[in-house]
């Protein structure tokens, strides 16, 4: 009679079967986690092309990269569907063109080609931290080295839990990456828009590193930074994700933990949202009220 036997090759055929579906059984049950625990299931973080740069404000910093590796990886590994938007500052931004006495839309092509290449970077970085497939897609024609940025691919790559970087802003000159993160947000149905800053705690009454008074805001409404010209992002940029009801919590980048705290519904930094009201961070009140002159 035939009877069964479980050998070593056949094992190890059935681990191979079942390897290209490693990726959606492990993003299912960190999906089905993520619903359970998180506040958002799906995000979009802006990072400044200063995030990278450390001190010297240009160029790469490998500590830098280390810190947002890491970030982004705590955030991840909560069952979040990340996509990301770097701008390019560390490399050029467009309103340097008069300085270099070059057109405004020939330095925000420049601009754009910067944030193509800090997207770049940021890919090999995060996909040196793990098993996690990164992908960059861009806004404009560079198809040998990323995808070009297609909607509904880019939803399908978050589905099975890639992490997506769109790069080259919106493809258009005359705008920063702030306007273009609130867009990809909203077209590929992110719960919120996380923009990270460095060391900057959230949006203040008045430029903090100018103003010892500047007082910070644990909640804005869209019309309130509009109103009173807070500039932590591109007022267009503001207008959009107010007119699409887009929540956008805006923190400190350099603190640990502040994104995936966010997600899991905790308060860090400054929240703008529609149902947010116009409030000041209560512990910031003491200690202005310790820096006013007596
Ligand atoms: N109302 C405000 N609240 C917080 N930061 C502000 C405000 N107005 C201006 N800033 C400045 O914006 C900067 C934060 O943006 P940053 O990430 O440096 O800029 P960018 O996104 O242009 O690279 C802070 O360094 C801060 O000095
Ligand atoms: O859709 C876009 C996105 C970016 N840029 C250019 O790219 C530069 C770099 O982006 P950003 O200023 O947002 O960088 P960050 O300040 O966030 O580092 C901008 O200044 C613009 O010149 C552009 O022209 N169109």
């Amino acid at each position: 009679m035939f009877k069964w036997k479980w050998e070593w090759k056949q094992s190890f055929i059935f681990i191979e079967t079942l390897k290209p579906l490693r990726f959606s059984v492990l993003f299912f049950i960190k999906g089905a986690e993520a619903k359970v625990s998180n506040k958002y299931k799906r995000v979009l973080i802006k990072l400044s092309g200063g995030a990278v740069a450390g001190g010297s404000e240009f160029g790469f910093d490998p500590e830098r990269m280390e810190h947002i590796a890491n970030e982004i990886m705590s955030v991840v590994e909560k069952g979040i569907e990340v996509c990301l938007v770097i701008g390019g500052g560390n490399i050029f931004r467009g309103n340097m063109a008069s300085a270099w006495g070059i057109e405004r839309a020939e330095a925000d092509n420049i601009g754009t080609l910067a944030t193509v290449v800090n997207s770049l970077m940021l890919r090999g970085v995060l996909k040196a931290k793990g098993i996690h497939e990164v992908r960059v897609m861009t806004a404009i024609p560079l198809t040998s080295v990323a995808e070009p940025y297609i909607r509904l691919r880019a939803i399908h790559h978050l589905e099975k839990g890639y992490i997506v970087i769109f790069a080259g802003g919106n493809g258009q000159p005359y705008v920063t990456t702030d306007y273009p993160s609130v867009q990809r947000a909203l077209e590929v149905n992110c719960d919120a828009l996380l923009v990270a800053k460095q060391g900057v705690d959230g949006v203040f009454s008045s430029d903090p590193k100018k103003d010892v008074y500047a007082r910070k805001f644990s909640s804005l409404h869209y019309n309130d930074v509009l109103k009173h010209d807070l500039r932590i992002m591109d007022q267009s940029a503001f207008i959009l994700a107010r007119d699409y009801e887009l929540p956008v919590h805006v923190f400190n980048f350099d603190e640990p933990g502040s994104m995936s705290a966010i997600c899991a519904g905790e308060h860090r930094g400054t929240i703008i949202s529609r149902d947010s009201v116009f409030a000041y961070e209560e512990s910031d009140l003491e200690v202005q009220s310790k820096k006013a002159p007596s």
